[in-house]
This record gives structure tokens, sequence and C-alpha cells, in this order.
């Protein structure tokens, strides 16, 4: 009877389960061979695993860039063997279903807040959603104003003049148009400058014989590459790092390290520059502890770094508001990773664009030596007076709008909804035009920002092309796109749009025009190609293993003082 009584407690038990996992099963069946977007015009895959490849492949740009004229503003991503389709979209009315009006169910997908997390050891902006994403990013965009960032402005030529130096010192007495690798001058500018006026440190960047700068700046432009070769584990991520006890986790990836040379890369690239950001937040909370908040004038950018404004704020907030330590931690790695590459790669295909054209680069100097010529002698233009540059502002627009340094971004849906289209679909099965589709709960869904931003319906015929004219004559409100800068999706637009885009900005044109008025640029004969990544990597053909670089010819036009040192 016993035994009987027994039984029916492990039927009673067992069959409830047995059924809910057949569900979850059929369910995840389901899902894993839904075909539900095959009216859908979209690319093959080149191989069984489905687009996965395509999408990341490092020579997948023009793959990306096509996908709005071959196949529309919606298309289908065939998920192969095992996978699910996905949607791949640049159609505006969308774009901005997705990223504003409905963008609470499409949260940023679990691979990309999986990867940064990791990145960032813990969860900042980057890696957070909902509710707690909109509490953090009050902290930040309130750091990132205009009128804040516009009193970083001295900051960012105090950087600029050690780089106007140094590339100085390296053509200086040779023959006109020496070959500068200029991506390592630009990459060590970016860092000092979001090391300086970011998170208010200096990492020497321009010393040649500093080590911390060697190291970091090594880990810091090693990490985003050696992410994206890790694509295929980007899945399992954001479950990865919630492994607890966390010495189980440590120990597997101690393992996986042993197997997968890049992860032991990516691992020890990480490991190097946590301790850099834990111990600057230790040196400003005991500065705050034992002097208070006058004491924070005593970093490296004079306490008016973002990061010290961030601690300060978050030491007054109330304490239900207050950010735990490892969320202000991993915010300053967010801020010192978005402002790094991005900003760097942009400024050096700048360069390269001007290089190929002398008459464009003559109107550049021009325009900045008109503006320079109403100050006082040494006197500097500020903010106001390099915003309004007409010429200036074109060419970065056009080049942000050209050469967006981020492809893609990832999100998923979480419930079935309904998004409107722009540009509506021919279905491939009757034929018939639809101007709204069901996107399904589960489905992965890429923005193609760079596509979109190259869309011919949206910008015309010449999409494709770089023409600086097109933004002295046009206005924002013409293109129908939600990009929060000029239209254009550069930077997104919604709760997730870029914080860092003003400062972006003002810095790559600060030191655009500081760079234009001390020198000259002429392209060199080896062809570089920019290859795709979690940010965009430029690497000489045939030279790819060298790593990422960025040759130019430099000649001096006005010897620049040297930059006087900063003592940190
Ligand atoms: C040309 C330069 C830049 C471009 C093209 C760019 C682009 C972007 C894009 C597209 C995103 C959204 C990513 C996503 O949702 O997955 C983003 C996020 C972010 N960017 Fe930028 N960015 C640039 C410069 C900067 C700078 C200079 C900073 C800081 C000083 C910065 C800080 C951030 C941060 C912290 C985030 C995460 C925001 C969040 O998740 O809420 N970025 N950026």
């Amino acid at each position: 009877m016993a035994f009987a009584s027994n039984d029916s407690v492990f039927l009673l038990i067992a069959g409830p389960c047995a059924l809910i996992f057949l569900a979850a099963a059929i369910s995840s069946f389901k899902r894993w061979t839904r075909r539900a977007y095959a009216f859908i015009p979209g690319p093959d895959s080149s191989s069984l695993a489905g687009y996965l490849l395509d999408l990341h492949s490092p020579d997948g740009l023009g793959w990306h860039y096509s996908m709005p004229e071959k196949y529309g503003h919606v298309a289908r991503l065939k998920g192969g063997l095992f996978g699910a389709d996905a949607l791949y979209i640049t159609d505006p009315a969308a774009l901005n279903s997705i990223l504003i009006k409905q963008q609470a169910w499409f949260p940023e997908s679990t691979e990309f807040a999986g990867l940064f997390g990791i990145i960032h050891c813990g969860d900042g902006v980057a890696s957070v959603k909902g509710r707690e994403h909109r509490k953090q990013r009050k902290y930040m965009n309130a750091l990132f104003t205009a009128s804040r960032v516009s009193k970083l402005t001295p900051l960012f030529y105090a950087v600029t003049r050690q780089l106007q130096s140094k590339l100085t010192a390296a053509v200086a007495g040779k023959p006109p148009g020496q070959v500068v690798e200029i991506l390592d001058y630009l990459t060590r500018t970016t860092l000092e400058i979001i090391g300086t006026a970011g998170i208010g440190h200096t990492f020497n960047s321009f010393d040649d014989k500093s080590k911390a700068f060697e190291k970091f700046h090594g880990a810091i432009t090693s990490v985003l590459p050696l992410g994206s070769r890790m694509f295929l584990v980007l899945p399992f991520l954001e479950s990865w790092r919630r492994i607890r006890p966390v010495w189980l986790r440590r120990t597997l990836a101690s393992i996986a390290t042993f197997f997968w040379p890049t992860v032991a890369k990516f691992r020890a690239a990480i490991y190097f520059m946590r301790p850099v950001y834990v111990q600057l937040y230790k040196a400003r909370q005991q500065l705050l502890q034992e002097s208070g908040s006058a004491a924070l004038a005593e970093t490296a950018a004079d306490g008016k770094d973002l990061m010290s404004s961030m601690i300060q704020a978050n030491w007054d907030a109330d304490e239900a508001d207050r950010m735990p330590d490892d969320v202000v931690l991993a915010n300053m790695g967010s801020i010192v990773h978005g402002g790094q590459e991005t900003t760097s790669s942009s400024l050096a295909r700048f360069l390269t664009i001007v290089a190929e054209d002398s008459n464009l680069q003559q109107k550049l100097r021009a325009e900045l030596q008109a503006a320079k010529a109403k100050k006082a002698p040494g006197e500097d233009l500020n903010y106001v007076e390099i915003e309004r540059l007409p010429l200036l502002d074109a060419v970065v627009r056009e080049m942000l709008r050209v050469y967006s340094p981020v492809t893609f971004v990832w999100r998923q849906t979480t419930k079935d909804l309904v998004i409107p289209l722009t540009y509506p679909i021919r279905s491939t099965i009757t034929g018939e035009e639809i101007n709204e589709m069901l996107i399904e709960q589960g489905t992965a869904v890429y923005l193609g920002l760079a596509a979109a931003n190259r869309s011919t319906a949206v910008w015309g015929p010449d999409a494709s092309e770089f023409k600086s004219e097109r933004w002295l004559n046009r206005t924002q409100t013409e293109s129908k796109l939600p990009g929060a800068y000029s239209g254009m999706m550069t930077f997104l637009s919604g709760a997730k749009v870029c914080p860092g885009r003003i400062f972006a900005v003002l810095e790559m044109k600060l030191i655009l025009s500081e760079l234009l008025l001390a020198f000259s640029f002429d392209p060199v004969s080896e062809p570089i190609d920019w290859k795709m990544g979690i940010a965009i990597e430029p690497r000489v053909r045939g030279r790819e293993n060298e790593g990422l670089q960025v040759p130019v010819r430099v000649t001096i036009l006005q010897q620049v003082n040297p930059a006087p040192v900063r003592e940190v």
C-alpha cells in the first residue's frame, strides 16, 4: 500500500513535469523551425548554419550596405538548419516603432548585453534594461548635455596640442609627405581625451615609455575585436555571467582559455582594465569621504571630468536612487569604451577622405583660417564657434552618415507586435503589398544603422557617395529616419541613443580642425580595407596581420609649440 501511495506521489509530480517538459520541447522546436517570415525577400545564407556567419563576417560590410537596395527595408534572414529566421530592418517607420514607440518590447538582445556586461564586469547602462536602464541613464544623460560638454573644450585642446607636438616631432626635419600610421596617434588622442575628460585620469598616452598606457591601450583596442570573434558564443554570455558560485564560473572560464586562445586574450584584456577603474574609483571615493566634493579638483581634469560629476551626483543622491559601486565601475568602463574606438576610427576615416580630396582639404582649411583670423592671437575657437563652421559640420555629418562606425544593433521582441512600414514589403508568395507586419515574440531583429544611412529611398540615388554638399542645403527634417543626429542612424535614437554624441562630435571637430591647421594630408598607395567588427576595423590590404592601421602622408604646415606637460 505504501508502495502504491509512493507510486501515485511520483506520478503526481512526474506527470505534470513530463507534460511541461514536452510542451517546452515542442515550443522550442516550433520556434527553431519557424519560418514565419517566408513571405519576406531576403538573402540566402552562405552556410547551412544560417545568416550568422554573413552578418558577422569581417568582409561583410557590402552585405549590410546592400540590404535595403536588394531586398527592401525589411529583409528576412534565414535561420539555416537549426536556427529561427530573423529580420534585418532599415525601414524608417519600423525603426521608429522599435526604438521609440514600442521600445519597451524590443530590449537589446541578450548577446550584446551579455558581452558588455562581461567587458565592463557589471551591470552598467550597456547591459541593463527597463527601469534600471532608465535610472542609470538619468545620471549619464546629465553628464552629456551641450552645456556640460562645452566646458570640456579646454581639456580637448590640451590633449590635441600633445597630438600636434607628437606628430610634428615624427615628421619634422624629414622630406614632406612622410608616411605616418595615423590611427595609433588618434587612438592615443581619444584615449587620453576620454581618460582626462571622461574619468579624470591620464594614461600618459603620448609617452612612448608609458607601460601603463601600452597595456591599457592594447587591452582596450583588442577587447572588442576579440569579442566579435566570439560571436558564436555571444547568445550564451548573458546566462554565463549569471552562473553562481562565482568560483565555478571563473574555473570554467579558465578551462575555456586552454582550448580557445581568443578567450584567453579577451579575459586578459578585461583583467587588465578592471583594476585601473577600481583604483581610480577608490581614490575618488576616499577623496570625497575625507575632504568632500572640493577635493575632486585634485583629479587630472581639475574635477571637471564626467566621472567625478557622476560619482558626486551618486554620492548626493537619496539612498534608494544611488548606484552600487559595481554599477558605477561598470559605467566607467561604458564611457571609456563607448568613447574610444568609434571616435578614433572615424577620425582616421576622415583624414583618409581629406587626404584623397585636396580641394575639400583646402576649403576646410580656409574656413578654419578665416574663423581663427577673427580671434585674438593664440586664442582658441570655443564650442559654439567650432559648431558653427558650416563646411566642417557638413563633412563630419556626411562622414558619420556614409561611414557609420557601428554597423548594426541587435534587438529581440518580448511579445508579438505589429509594426508599421514606410516602404511596403512585396510578398514573395502572393505578390501583394504589405504595409504593416507582425513580429513574433522572440524574433531576433537586426537594425541596420549603416545600411539605413545609405538607403537610396531615404537619401536619394547618390546615397552611398560621400557628398558633403548635401548637408549645406539640407535640413534634419528631410530624413524620414528617426535617428537622433541629423536624421541618420549613426548614434541610434530612443532610450539607448548614444549619450556621448555631443561629446563625440565636438571632439572630432576640434581634433580635425587643429590637425588641418597644422598639417596637410596626402594618400598612400596601399589600399585600406575597412572591416566589420563591433566597431569598424581598418587594415592595410596585404598586411592584415599587422593589426589595425591607417597610414597617411603628413606634411607640416605650421610649427606647433610643444604642449605643456601636465602634472598629474
Ligand atoms: C563617432 C562616435 C560614436 C558613435 C558612432 C557611437 C554610437 C553609439 C551607438 C550606435 C550606441 C547604441 C548601441 C546599442 O544600443 O547597442 C552607443 C551607445 C553608447 N555610447 Fe556611443 N558612439 C560614439 C561615441 C561615444 C562617446 C564619445 C561616448 C562617451 C564619451 C559614448 C558613450 C556611449 C555609451 C555609454 C553607450 C551605451 C548607452 C546605453 O546603452 O544606454 N559614445 N553609441
